[in-house]
């Protein structure tokens, strides 16, 4: 990326760790953070509350032209809020998770985020230096032309157990089969309109499967280093 600014995109699968240790890599660097998925979640959200039927593709892209959104992006404090009312733990719920793909899959909304995202990359790396913005499409379509582009992922397994004992706090047989829909269905919806099980060219592979949280944050920390030496903040 031509900007003086550290641009760091981060793809991957869901549970594959992208939100986590992306903004835990945002941290150590000292710049903001992009959770594009929270933004999806919010134009879903916002379309139950308002009683947009998902189904009706135009009014939905309506919806996210429309929607009054704040996205935070201190690493430290994420918050997502709409007309000033806080929903980042709104978005999280299963109401919004069970329905998120449609909204992410409808080809009328996803334009209308990405010029957003593009637009909130530019200005967060203005204002804090750098920002590391995460997601299944910034690799390859929001920020191909960043200074660091990573594809984060790890096996089925590996992610089913992560997002088990998250929604759950167990990994045995009945809770990774209880949590399946969230990973493996939502996958196979989002993958119809974005590539984010392969790398692209020009994009870092970075496989957490056997790897823990901290030796993740290093994983991506280590690929910043190496790819964009002259960009790190001192
Ligand atoms: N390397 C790791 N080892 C163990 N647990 C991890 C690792 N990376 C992330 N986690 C945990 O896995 C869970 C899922 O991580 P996270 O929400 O960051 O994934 P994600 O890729 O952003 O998922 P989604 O796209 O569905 O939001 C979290 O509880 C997180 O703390
Ligand atoms: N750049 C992006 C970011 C997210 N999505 C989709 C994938 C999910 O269906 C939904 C929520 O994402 P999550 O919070 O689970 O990472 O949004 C996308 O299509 N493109």
């Amino acid at each position: 990326m031509s900007s003086e600014h550290l641009v760091i995109a981060v793809d991957g699968p869901s549970g594959s760790g992208k939100s986590s240790v992306s903004r835990a890599a945002a941290h150590a660097l000292g710049v903001g953070y992009l959770d594009t998925g929270a933004m999806y979640r919010a134009v879903t959200w916002w379309c139950l509350e308002e009683g947009v039927d998902l189904e009706d593709r135009d009014a939905v892209a309506q919806a996210a032209r429309d929607i009054p959104l704040e996205m935070g992006t201190d690493p430290s404090t994420p918050s997502v809020r709409v007309s000033g009312r806080e929903i980042e733990e709104d978005i999280r719920t299963t109401r919004v998770s069970e329905v998120v793909s449609k909204v992410a899959t409808n080809t009328s909304v996803r334009p209308v985020l990405q010029q957003l995202q593009r637009d909130l990359i530019a200005e967060i790396a203005g204002r804090t230096g750098g920002v590391v913005a995460e997601g299944r499409d910034i690799t390859t379509v929001v920020a191909p032309d960043a200074d660091v582009r990573v594809l984060l992922t790890a096996s089925v397994e590996a992610r089913l157990r992560r997002r088990s004992k998250e929604l759950h706090g167990a990994d045995h047989d009945d809770a990774v089969e209880a949590t399946r829909d969230q990973i493996v269905r939502r996958d196979a919806d989002d993958s119809t309109v974005s590539e984010f099980t392969e790398a692209a060219e020009g994009v870092t592979l970075v496989d957490t499967s056997d790897l823990d949280f901290e030796q993740s944050v290093q994983a991506l920390l280590d690929v910043v280093r190496r790819v964009a030496p002259d960009k790190v903040p001192a």
